[in-house]
């Protein structure tokens, strides 16, 4: 992963950082921490992840497990405080998606809350991990200046993804043709 993430910087190619689990053990914080150092283009986690992360500069409050066991709006000071500390993009994901930068990098100092999506996404395993990649696609393919809102529209056409398979769901099972 450090390979990789230093080859992306080489040559100056955009990566994000998806912090599975990093309040569940201080060997996966350790692990994400060493991978923060080197300034992702986008950090993508559930409450949980972004608030372990920010915590290992400042105390904010219990954190464990895979699953988020906070709700995404608890983490809005968590990801402002990360986005000011690492100058990455931070995104939130959950009912309300955070995404936030801070005024230290191009995108300026900016927070933005997405609203699509549907509940049964968090019951989902590996959505967040589909929903982190497609943020990598959107952001591969903007120009470097428009990272931000890559990052905004990722999580928004994830969202609406879902709620259209939410609704095919209802009338077939083939709710997976919605992300196709
Ligand atoms: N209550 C909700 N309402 C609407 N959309 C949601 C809800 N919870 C999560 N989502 C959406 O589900 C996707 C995955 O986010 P989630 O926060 O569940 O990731 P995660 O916990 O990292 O997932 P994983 O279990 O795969 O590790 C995101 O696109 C998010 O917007
Ligand atoms: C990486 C990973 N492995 C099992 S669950 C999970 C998170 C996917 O979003």
């Amino acid at each position: 992963m450090k390979a990789a993430a230093l080859l992306a910087n080489e040559h100056r190619k955009p990566w994000v950082l998806d912090p599975v689990a990093a309040g569940s053990s201080q060997f996966r914080l350790n692990a994400c921490l060493e991978l923060l150092r080197l300034k992702p283009t986008v950090i993508r986690g559930n409450a949980s992840e972004i608030i372990a992360l920010s915590q290992a500069g400042i105390d904010m409050g219990p954190t464990k497990g895979v699953d988020s066991c906070h709700e995404s709006m608890d983490a809005v000071e968590a990801a402002k405080f990360l986005a000011e500390a690492s100058g990455s993009i931070v995104a939130v994901s959950g009912a309300v998606d955070i995404i936030c930068s801070s005024k230290s990098i191009t995108h300026g100092n900016r927070l933005v809350f997405v609203h699509n999506g549907v509940p049964m996404l968090q019951k989902i395993t590996a959505t967040g991990c589909a929903v982190t990649a497609l943020i990598a696609a959107f952001v591969a393919a903007a120009d470097p200046l428009h990272a931000f809102d890559a990052t905004v529209s990722a999580l928004s056409v994830f969202g609406i993804a879902g709620e259209m398979g939410m609704e095919l769901g209802q009338r077939s099972c083939f709710v997976a043709d919605a992300f196709d």
